[in-house]
C-alpha cells in the first residue's frame, strides 16, 4: 500500500503546513553563515514548487543542527530562505519563531501561493519532546499537514509525528514517495556481496543500527568516529578520539555476532591522528598516521583512517555488487584529516558493476566535493533515515501518513506520469 501524496488533496488556498528537512551543513566566515552543500534544499523543490503552482499557501518548517532546545543565532534558518528564495527564483518570506502570535500573524498575511519558512523548531525542547501543546501550536497554522522531510523521518518528533495527529488532511511529499521507492525497490533484494560502510560523527545512533545490519549485510567497513567505540571494545585505548563509552557493550556484542555469522566487519587498522583539532577554525597540529595496529597514543585523537585502511576497503568495495554508505570516515572538511573520505568516494565510484547509495548530510557534501556525485546511483537524503529504513524499522514520519485509498492509486498513477518533472532524480 503506497502512502496518500500532495496530489491526493486539494490544496488551493490552504495554508499547507510542510516539515522539510533543510538541516544542512553551514559554515561561519568573518561571522556570516555560508551554506555549503545545499542539496537538501534543492531536494524540496519539486514539492514545494507544486504546491505553489497549485495555489497553497506554503509554509515550510525545519531543524537545523541541534540547539538542545535553545535558541542559538549560528543555527537560524533565515540563510536558508535567502537560498530557497534564490533557487526558486521567488519572495520567500521569513518567521523569526516556528510557533506563537508573531508565526500566526506570517501565516495568516499569506497569499495563494506564497511561501514562509518558519524559524528553527529546535530551538523549542518540546520539538524533540514531540510535546502534544507544541504540536497543537503548530497545527494552528495549516490545514493540510505534508511530510517531505526524508532526512528526518526516523524521528519521533513534534513536527515529524506528533503535529500530524492534530490536522485532518496529511499526505507526504514527492522526495519522501521518491526515496522510499528508491530504496524499497534496491534494498529489497540487494544484488550480493553487499557492503554497508559506515563512518561519521552520531555514534550512538547509528550503532544501535548494526545489529540489524549484520543479518542484512555480506560486509560492514567502519571508519569515522565509529571505529573509536569499537576499538574500546576490543581493549585499545583511544586517546582524545571521539567515543561512545555508553555504546561500548553494543559494539562489543556486534563484534561477536560478526564473527559467529561469518560476517566481515572491517575496523581500521590505522588512523590519522592529531594533538589538537580546531573545529571552528578548520585547523589541527601537526598529524601523523599510526603503524598497522598500533594504538592511538594518550594525548592524540584519531581523525581519518590510514592507507592501510583504506586498501583493506579497497578490495571489499571493488567486489561489492550493492554499496550503501553513510558517514565520512573522517572529518573530511579539515585539509589533511580528509583523504579517507575520498578515497572511499572514489572507490564507490569506480564500481561500475555495483548499484550504490549514498546518503546523510555530510557524506553527500563530501561526495559533492570529491566531484564524483554523478557516479553513484542514487544519492539519498537521509544517512540515519536510510538507514533505519534498511533496517527495516517503521519510520514514525511516514507511519502517520494515511495510505492511499484504491480509487486513488489508480486516479494517480495517470496523472504522476503527466507530472513526471515533479519526479525528477535529485537535482544534485
Ligand atoms: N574521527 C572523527 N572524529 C570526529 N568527527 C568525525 C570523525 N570522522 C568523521 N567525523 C565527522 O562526522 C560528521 C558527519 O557525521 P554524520 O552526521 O554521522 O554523517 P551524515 O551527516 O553523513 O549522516 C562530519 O562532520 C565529520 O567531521
Ligand atoms: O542530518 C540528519 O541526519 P543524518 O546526519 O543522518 O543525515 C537529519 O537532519 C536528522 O538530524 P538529527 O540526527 O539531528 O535528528
Amino acid at each position: 500500500m503506497t502512502k496518500r501524496t500532495i496530489l491526493d488533496v486539494d490544496v488551493r488556498g490552504k495554508r499547507v503546513l510542510v516539515r522539510v528537512d533543510y538541516n544542512v551543513p553551514v559554515e561561519y566566515v568573518d561571522g556570516d553563515a555560508r551554506i555549503t552543500d545545499d542539496t537538501r534544499i534543492r531536494a524540496s523543490l519539486p514539492t514545494v514548487q507544486n504546491l505553489v503552482k497549485r495555489g497553497a499557501r506554503v509554509v515550510l518548517m525545519s531543524h537545523l543542527g541541534r540547539p538542545k532546545g535553545k535558541a542559538n543565532p549560528k543555527l537560524s534558518l533565515r540563510p536558508v530562505a535567502d537560498r530557497l528564495s534564490y533557487l526558486m527564483q521567488k519572495r520567500v518570506s521569513f518567521a523569526n519563531d516556528c510557533i506563537g502570535s508573531g508565526a500566526e500573524n506570517s501565516v495568516n498575511s499569506l497569499q495563494d501561493g506564497d511561501v514562509l519558512l518558519l524559524e528553527n523548531l529546535r530551538f523549542h525542547p518540546e520539538e524533540e519532546k514531540n510535546d502534544p501543546s507544541f504540536s497543537q501550536q503548530l497545527a494552528r497554522l495549516g490545514e493540510v499537514y505534508v511530510n517531505d522531510a526524508f532526512g528526518t523521518v526516523h524521528r519521533a518528533h513534534a513536527s515529524t509525528e506528533g503535529v500530524a495527529h492534530c490536522m485532518g488532511e496529511r499526505a507526504i511529499g514527492f522526495l519522501i514517495e521518491k526515496e522510499l521507492h528508491f530504496l524499497g525497490e534496491e534494498l529489497k533484494d540487494p544484488a550480493r556481496p553487499f557492503v554497508v560502510i559506515l563512518g561519521g560523527a552520531k555514534v550512538s545512533d547509528k550503532i544501535r543500527v548494526i545489529d540489524r545490519l549484520l543479518g542484512k549485510a555480506d560486509a560492514i567497513l567502519i571508519g569515522g568516529a565509529m571505529a573509536y567505540t569499537f576499538y574500546l571494545a576490543q581493549g585499545k585505548s583511544v586517546g582524545k578520539s571521539l567515543v561512545e563509552p555508553d555504546r561500548v557493550e553494543l559494539a562489543r556484542e556486534a563484534l561477536e555476532k560478526a564473527a559467529a555469522r561469518g560476517v566481515d566487519l572491517l575496523l581500521p587498522v590505522d588512523s590519522y591522528i592529531v594533538e589538537e583539532i580546531d573545529f571552528e577554525n578548520h585547523q589541527t597540529s601537526p598529524g601523523r598516521y599510526t603503524r598497522p595496529e598500533e594504538e592511538i597514543p594518550a594525548s592524540w585523537l584519531g581523525v581519518d583512517i590510514g592507507p592501510a585502511t583504506i586498501a583493506a576497503m579497497r578490495k571489499k568495495i571493488a567486489g561489492a555488487r550493492t554499496i550503501f554508505w553513510n558517514g565520512p570516515m573522517g572529518v573530511f572538511e579539515i585539509r589533511g584529516c580528509d583523504k579517507g573520505t575520498f578515497a572511499v568516494a572514489e572507490m564507490v565510484a569506480e564500481n561500475r558493476d555495483a548499484v550504490s547509495i549514498v546518503g546523510g548530510g555530510d557524506s553527500v557534501k563530501a561526495l559533492h566535493r570529491s566531484g564524483l556525485a554523478d557516479r553513484i546511483t542514487f544519492i539519498s537524503t537521509g544517512g540515519g533515515a536510510s538507514l533505519e529504513f534498511l533496517e527495516g524499522k517503521p519510520l514514525p514520519g511516514v507511519s502517520v501518513i494515511p495510505d492511499k485509498v484504491e480509487k486513488e492509486e489508480n486516479q494517480n498513477a495517470a496523472s504522476s506520469s503527466a507530472q513526471g518533472s515533479n519526479k525528477a532524480l535529485l537535482p544534485v
